[in-house]
């Protein structure tokens, strides 16, 4: 099988992840490249990393580019995927980097985006429970924010084991200015993020706060309750959530592990770490792996699970493969690995 595939948006960071891990991937052929300010340039003017693709010119983020691929992955600013998804076949896999389908209910996208909810697409996190079976059958696929994707794979098995509720779930986690994209500016990541670390997004207003929740209740939990704080640090790639939440009855950390060790023993893309070791982001650059631990912290009667993962890996690009694989009936790990880079 070869599947012709579009991205549009590849001269942004999540197209350049996706565009370094498609050139391995055995059964895809990438066919239009498609930017807005950047169309007409050569793509290594803005991806010189990418040498596969040497010879590419950007071309202008439309229909008519776009019509004509199996797969079209989007990779656009938030509220840009909406009018183009419209347009596009229903044959043709469509998978969104973006917001703009991630969330169920219309209300949460008002408060956080403030602007009209384009709909709801299968939600393309394969190991939340049953949503393999979803993913295999769907023609649209929305992928998981950063943020989301590792708080969730961090707390799932504590969740759906009920050793916790999903209230009153602390999440602190540092990310990389990445996770911004392309279109933040570079000089004040430099002058102003270089040897510091800044919070944002405090006191419940980040846009992930409704996803989070969102993938909780998924798990089962009844009225979740979360309190989570992306922290700015000076590095490429990665983030690191710890979350915290309160044991919903005595359990040991020996009882913990035993959960996590059952919910991820076949999970391809996520590792329960041995014991002792803790995640750090350097181990997950560059792979698709999402690293984990997980213990109790008896005084306080609390759960503390750790998650890093690359956010343009796992944390975007991977997982929209791993989720194009699903959909086209391929194996999920096509194309995909779990190593990271050190040191
Ligand atoms: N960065 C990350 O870690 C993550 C990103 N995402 C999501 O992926 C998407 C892309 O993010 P990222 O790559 O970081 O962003 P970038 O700012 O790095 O890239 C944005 C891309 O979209 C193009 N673009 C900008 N405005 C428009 C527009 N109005 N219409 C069409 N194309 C446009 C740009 O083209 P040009 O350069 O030609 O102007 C560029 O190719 C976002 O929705 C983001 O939220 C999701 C998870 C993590
Ligand atoms: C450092 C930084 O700004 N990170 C982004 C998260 C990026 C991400 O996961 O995804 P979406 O934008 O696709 O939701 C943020 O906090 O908004």
């Amino acid at each position: 099988m070869t599947v012709k595939v579009a991205i549009a948006g590849c001269t942004g960071y999540a197209g350049g992840e996706l565009l370094r891990l498609l050139a391995q991937h055995p059964e895809v052929e990438v066919g239009a490249l498609t930017g807005r300010s950047s169309a007409g340039d050569r793509l290594v003017q803005h991806h010189p990393q990418l040498s596969a693709y040497a010879d590419r010119i950007v071309e202008p983020t439309e229909l008519a580019t776009l019509r004509g691929h199996d797969v079209v992955f989007l990779a656009l600013p938030h509220g840009a995927s909406g009018p183009l998804a419209a347009e596009l076949s229903q044959d043709t896999l469509v998978i969104d980097a973006g917001a703009d389908f991630r969330l169920e209910s219309s209300q949460e996208w008002q408060a956080f985006y403030g602007s009209p909810h384009a709909g709801t697409w299968p939600y393309g996190m394969p190991e939340l429970p049953g949503q393999r079976e979803v993913l295999a059958q769907t023609r649209r696929v929305a992928v998981p924010g950063c943020f989301p994707t590792t708080a969730t794979l961090a707390l799932l098995p504590a969740v759906t084991a009920r050793l916790v509720t999903g209230e009153d779930v602390v999440i602190v986690a540092p990310t990389a200015p990445s996770g911004a994209g392309k279109a933040a500016k570079a000089h004040l990541m430099a002058s102003e993020l270089l040897g510091s670390a800044t919070a944002y997004g405090v006191g419940g207003g980040h846009r992930h706060n409704p996803e989070i929740r969102q993938n909780l209740r998924r798990l089962g939990a009844a009225e979740p309750t979360v309190s989570f704080t992306p922290v700015l640090v000076p590095m490429s790639r990665g983030i690191l959530a710890t979350c915290t939440a309160p044991l919903a009855s005595p359990t040991t950390a020996d009882q913990v592990r035993q959960a996590y060790l059952e919910a991820y023993a076949d999970e391809p893309f996520v590792q329960l770490l041995p014991e002792g070791q803790w995640p750090q982001t350097q181990s997950a650059l560059g792979s698709n792996m999402c690293q984990v631990q997980v213990t109790v912290d008896e005084a306080a009667g609390r759960l503390v699970a750790i998650a890093a993962l690359d956010n343009l890996t796992k944390g975007t690009s991977g997982a929209a493969i791993q989720c194009m694989n699903l959909a086209l009936g391929l194996p999920e790990t096509t194309g995909l690995h779990g190593q990271g880079v050190a040191p």
